[in-house]
């Protein structure tokens, strides 16, 4: 799915930030990185439909989605801290976002939970899981729905890095294998592959780096 953000301005009590035109076409993985406090995880949740914009509009394949509620935009969203149910097991944690959205597909619920390799897991309860573990599920609840836009706000920040590369793998094969656009907010130079587009956010505002990761700015 192509997303394009015109003139989009999102104000918080004293917070605010614009972006003025970004273009991301379908399948595209981008990066976003910034200092705390940046705005990145509005931005996301402005994409979600989770906060409403003051002004500016978002398009997905040239439709005008910007007063669509969240279970009418088909994306999928990875918390900082996954927001998975602690009482609840790993299984009924993933089936949540289906029931939100009345999707059946037994089929690719199993493929999801093979593809993570989750399978073992679905009857443990979430507080009983390691970081890695928790970092699936809550993948795995993202990607149950079958989303065209998959938004990830610093996906593997609880991970050892061996962990890391195993995940950041994964979700880069999810995202050719379903031509899946995908944000990936982070604060770790590490996570970033070569030749993906990143953009920083600072000061309100959302600047492209250079491609090369080795050129990209960090000083925020
Ligand atoms: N619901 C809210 N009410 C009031 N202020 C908010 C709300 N959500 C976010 N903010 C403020 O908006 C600003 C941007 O927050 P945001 O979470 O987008 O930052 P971020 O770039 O994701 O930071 P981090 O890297 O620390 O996760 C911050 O100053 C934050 O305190």
């Amino acid at each position: 799915m192509d997303l394009y953000i015109k003139n989009l301005s999102i104000n918080i009590e004293n917070f605010s930030l614009f972006i003025d035109d970004l273009k991301i076409t379908s399948g595209e993985y981008i990066y976003i990185i910034g200092p705390t406090g940046a705005g990145k995880t509005l931005l996301l949740e402005s994409i979600a439909g989770f906060i409403s914009p003051v002004s500016g509009k978002i398009f997905f394949n040239n439709i005008d989605v910007t007063q669509l509620p969240p279970e009418k935009r088909n994306v999928g969203f990875m918390y900082q801290n996954y927001h998975l149910f602690p009482h609840l097991t790993v299984k009924k944690n993933i089936e949540f976002g289906l029931k939100m959205k009345k999707i059946k597909d037994a089929n690719f619920l199993d493929y999801i939970i093979k593809k993570l390799n989750i399978s073992h897991l679905l009857n443990r309860k979430i507080q009983n899981l390691s970081g890695g573990e928790k970092q699936r599920v809550a993948l795995a609840r993202a990607l149950v729905i079958k989303p065209r836009i998959l938004l990830l706000d610093e996906p593997l920040s609880a991970l050892d890095q061996d962990t890391k590369s195993d995940i950041l793998k994964l979700i880069h094969e999810l995202n050719s294998e379903y031509t899946l656009t995908t944000i990936h907010v982070t604060h770790d130079k590490n996570e970033i592959i070569n030749n993906c587009r990143v953009f920083k956010i600072k000061n309100g505002q959302l600047t492209e780096e250079k491609k090369n990761v080795q050129e990209i700015n960090y000083n925020y």
